[in-house]
C-alpha cells in the first residue's frame, strides 16, 4: 500500500470530520495529503484550523492527484457532485461514497469511473468506535481495497460484505442506529428526571446502564432474552415494565423504524422520497 496516499473528501461535514480525525489518528495519511472540498468556505477553513488538511471550495481541484476520492454529501446533493467531476477522477483513483443509498452503478455512473466503494458508516465514528459495512465493484483493486480498509478501520469495526443489497439494510441498522438509541436514552433520562431525579445523576444512571448492558451482553456471549430474564423477577418490576413496553408495542415499533429507513435508503438512491409511512 502506498505511503502517505493523497485523500480527497468531497463533502466537509459531520461525517467526513470524523473521517480526518479518524485518518490523522491512525497515521493513514498525514493533513498535507488530505485535500477537503466542501460549497462552505468557512467549513473548510475551520477544518484547515483544526486538523491542518488542505481547503477547497472547488470540487474539481480538491481531486487532482488524488488516490482516494471520499463522497460524503447528502445524498440530495449527489447529482451536483456527478455533474462537476463526471470524467474526471484520476484514472487510478478509487471513489469511496458513504452517501446514503446512492448505489456502486449510481456512482459509477454519474462519474464515469468504475472502480466505487460503497460504505456506511456511522456517527460513533467521531470516537474511532463506529461501524461500517462495505462493498467494493469488481474493478476495485486489491491495494485500493487494503487502503480503504484502512480509512474505515479508523472509524471503528469494519464488515465487508459481498452483496451490496446489505448496504441499504446497514444504513437502516447500524447507520442510522445511534439516532435510535440517543432516542431511547433521552427517554429513559427524563424518566428518570419525572421520577424526581436530578438531571445530572439520571444521565449517569442511564448512561452506565446502557454501557454495563453492552459490555455484559458481548462479555456473557448470551441471547440478550438470557441476560433480561436475569433482571426479571418473578412477580418483580422488571416483568411489570415489560409488561407495558410489550403492550405499546415496543418491539413492533423498532422493527417498523428499521424497516422504514430501510426503504427510505432504497428511495434515497433512486432519488426520490418513500411512500410516507401510516401514522
Ligand atoms: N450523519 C450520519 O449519521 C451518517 C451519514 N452518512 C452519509 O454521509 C453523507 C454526509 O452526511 P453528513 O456528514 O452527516 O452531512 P453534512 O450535512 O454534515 O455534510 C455534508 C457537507 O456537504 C457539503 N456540500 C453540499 N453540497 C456540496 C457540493 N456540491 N460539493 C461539496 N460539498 C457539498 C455541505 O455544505 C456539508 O458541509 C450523507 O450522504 C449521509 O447519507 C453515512 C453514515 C452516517
Ligand atoms: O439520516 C440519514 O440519512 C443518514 C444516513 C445514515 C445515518 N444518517
Amino acid at each position: 500500500m502506498k505511503a502517505n496516499p493523497t485523500i480527497a473528501i468531497i463533502g466537509s461535514g459531520v461525517m467526513a470530520e470524523a473521517m480526518i480525525a479518524g485518518i490523522l489518528r491512525q497515521k493513514v495519511t498525514t493533513a498535507d495529503q488530505i485535500c477537503a472540498a466542501d460549497i462552505r468556505d468557512e467549513r473548510v477553513n475551520e477544518l484547515h484550523d483544526l486538523y491542518g488538511i488542505k481547503p477547497f471550495t472547488d470540487n474539481l481541484r480538491a481531486i487532482e492527484g488524488a488516490d482516494v476520492v471520499i463522497l460524503s454529501v447528502k445524498p440530495q446533493r449527489i447529482e451536483s457532485v456527478y455533474t462537476a467531476l463526471k470524467g474526471k477522477i484520476p484514472t487510478g483513483a478509487v471513489v469511496l461514497s458513504i452517501v446514503a443509498g446512492a448505489s456502486i452503478s449510481a456512482v459509477s455512473n454519474g462519474l464515469l469511473h468504475p472502480a466505487v466503494i460503497r460504505a456506511m458508516p456511522n456517527t460513533p465514528a467521531q470516537i474511532g468506535e463506529g461501524i461500517t459495512v462495505w462493498v467494493a465493484s469488481p474493478a476495485v483493486r486489491q491495494d485500493q481495497i487494503d487502503l480503504a480498509r484502512s480509512i474505515l478501520t479508523a472509524l471503528g469495526q469494519e464488515v465487508f460484505a459481498d452483496e451490496e443489497e446489505y448496504l441499504d439494510m446497514a444504513t437502516a441498522l447500524s447507520g442510522t442506529g445511534p439516532a435510535y438509541v440517543f432516542l431511547f436514552m433521552e427517554a429513559m433520562i427524563d424518566a428518570g428526571v419525572h421520577l424526581g431525579f436530578p438531571r445530572r445523576i439520571s444521565e449517569q444512571l442511564v448512561a452506565q446502564t446502557l454501557r454495563g448492558s453492552v459490555d455484559f451482553f458481548l462479555g456473557a456471549k448470551a441471547h440478550p432474552a438470557h441476560l433480561r430474564n436475569q433482571v426479571t423477577s418473578p412477580g418483580g418490576t422488571s416483568a411489570e415494565a415489560l409488561y407495558y413496553l410489550e403492550k405499546a408495542g415496543f418491539r413492533t415499533a423498532i422493527s417498523r423504524a428499521v424497516w422504514a429507513a430501510y426503504e427510505k435508503s432504497k428511495a434515497l438512491g433512486k432519488g426520490k422520497n418513500s411512500e410516507a409511512p401510516e401514522k
